[in-house]
């Protein structure tokens, strides 16, 4: 005679499902000596039965096993052993049963019947008359009845739960979204432009900031590069340190490295006090290298050092140094060639591509040439003081039809030089762009002399006129002195018949620095 009622406050003060279980089951086998018990649980997707204890699994779909049959029927089995032999081609199911002894039995009893729907399954094994008279005891059934009225109460609960995490946490989702396009949108006044590129790229960025990886921003000369690195930091949790440029095309070798890492009083003729370095200043904040892709060999690998360890030792200096930066670098160069023929090291280049951004080119969003003619029309509105109209028709006709080599940046200066050539008050006409494109063609040697505005005064053309500028007219000194640049390197490569090395040795600047003033003021040699 058991005393099952003297169980049912075990079972009460049980608070979690899994808990109850197995003190259920530990109660069952304890109180009716059986070899096992076990109970069952549907997957989510119904097709399996999972053990509570060892989390054996079993099909529910092929009804191979007696489980399946009890799920469906929702009826209990009992089967001593001359049953269970049709069943054990179920490896799975006779291993779980063992081999039967003469008076032992298995029996299968569906419990929580809900909906039709069976939730658990009490499978017991042990002597076959203990089994067989249980399901008359009243007393064990009462017990069974508190079981799974604890049980399905508990279930209940922790349902909700795991409701209000999944909701607490997709709620968070939203935000977290929410938040991200927000801080996308907010890039729309600077990276100009509604195109679906452009929309992805100001994802891209948002993501990007919110991580501490390394940004490597790809992409043709002049599509924007610069403005997604600072745009990265802008949305960083860094916003508020140091955002430390540095081009590594257009410092000589030789210096890039003192640059970077700094010097110590004494390291080298010159050398008269300390000096930070890049890297130094960047503390807290962001290093951004611009064209990486020119990094010289022995000094990538003093960089995977740095960004390995996080220290870095200045040049003529003895001890590390630590700096804590976030490093965004760009190149216009297809930076996988590079590792392919030797002249950029693998394991750097992985290490700068942890999150990887490509700035699409002009001519991959045509869509967005309107809205980018029309901000930098204002700009130079604003700037100048003027009141340049609308572009002509035509004119933004022959703007979307072009291919843009040198992407934005050709679309500023196209822009800049239409403005500068039409009066005040008057739109832009298709003739302001005949110096500069022809059939949807930069006309060759767009970019010199004739063609450049200093001053906003026509007419300047020569090597001699550069110094005959009308420094009264000028209101951008910017744009001045880019212009000035321009037609000085213009000029001096035409003297040389296109030779860099040649002009470059007449300017006093290293090749590497002139080359890289050619690209950026779209300088094309003669
Ligand atoms: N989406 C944009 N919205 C507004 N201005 C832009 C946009 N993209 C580029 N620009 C402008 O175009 C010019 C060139 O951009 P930027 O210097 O960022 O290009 P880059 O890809 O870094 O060029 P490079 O490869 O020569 O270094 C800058 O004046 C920049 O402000």
């Amino acid at each position: 005679m058991h005393n099952w009622l003297a169980y049912v406050t075990d079972l009460a003060r049980e608070r979690r499902t899994t808990d109850l279980q197995s003190r259920f089951i530990q109660i069952l086998v304890s109180e009716l000596k059986l070899r096992k018990g076990m109970l069952l649980v549907p997957s989510c997707d119904g097709r399996q039965l999972v053990c509570h204890s060892s989390g054996e699994s079993w099909s529910v779909t092929d009804f191979d096993t007696p489980f399946a049959h009890v799920l469906q029927n929702a009826t209990t089995k009992h089967l001593v052993a001359e049953d269970i032999v049709y069943w054990q081609s179920n490896r799975a199911f006779s291993k779980a049963i063992g081999d039967l002894g003469l008076f032992e039995a298995v029996s299968i009893r569906p419990l929580i019947r809900h909906d039709r729907h069976v939730k658990l399954l009490l499978c017991l094994i042990g002597d076959d008359q203990t089994l067989s008279s249980l399901w008359n005891d009243a007393s064990f059934l009462q017990v069974l009845d508190v079981f799974e009225h604890q049980w399905s109460l508990l279930n209940e609960m922790e349902g909700e739960e795991s409701n209000r995490r999944a909701l607490k946490a997709s709620l968070t989702d939203i935000e977290k979204q929410t938040r991200q396009q927000e801080r996308a949108a907010s890039l729309s006044s600077t990276l100009i432009g509604d195109s679906t590129l452009m929309r992805r790229l100001r994802e891209q960025i948002a993501n990007a900031a919110s991580s501490q990886l390394s940004v490597l921003v790809q992409g043709e000369t002049g599509s924007g590069k610069e403005l997604v690195a600072r745009a990265v930091h802008d949305l960083s949790p860094r916003r508020h340190q140091p955002f430390i440029p540095i081009n590594c095309a257009a410092i000589p070798e030789h210096l890039l490295e003192s640059e970077l890492f700094g010097y110590e009083k004494g390291a080298f003729s010159g050398a008269n006090i300390d000096k930070e370095g890049l890297i130094a200043q960047a503390n807290g904040g962001t290093l951004f290298l611009d064209e990486i892709g020119d990094m010289p060999m022995s000094l990538q690998a003093k960089l995977l050092r740095v960004l390995e360890l996080g220290t870095f030792r200045p040049v003529g200096g003895s001890r590390e140094r630590q700096s804590d930066f976030r490093l965004v670098s760009a190149t216009h160069v297809h930076l996988l060639d590079n590792v392919k023929t030797g002249s950029f090291r693998q394991d750097l280049y992985y290490r700068l591509l942890q999150y990887p951004i490509h700035v699409p080119s002009l001519a991959q969003r045509k869509e967005d040439v309107r809205q980018l003619s029309y901000h930098f029309l204002d700009r130079f509105n604003h700037q100048h003081g003027t009141r340049v109209g609308e572009l002509q028709p035509d004119a933004l006709d022959m703007l979307l039809s072009y291919s843009f080599p040198g992407n934005v940046r050709e679309l500023k200066h196209l822009i800049e030089y239409a403005c500068a050539q039409t009066p005040d008050r008057e739109s832009i006409s298709i003739a302001t762009f005949s110096g500069r494109i022809s059939n949807g063609q930069p006309v060759s040697g767009s970019s010199n002399v004739q063609s450049m505005p200093i001053g906003y005064t026509n007419g300047a053309s020569t090597a001699d006129s550069v110094l005959n500028i009308d420094a009264a007219s000028i209101a951008d000194l910017k744009q001045a002195l880019h212009d000035f640049e321009q037609r000085i390197i213009t000029d001096r490569l035409s003297q040389f018949d296109g030779d860099k090395s040649k002009a470059a040795d007449s300017l006093g600047i290293p090749r590497r620095t002139l080359t890289y003033k050619c690209r950026k003021l779209e300088i094309k040699a003669p």
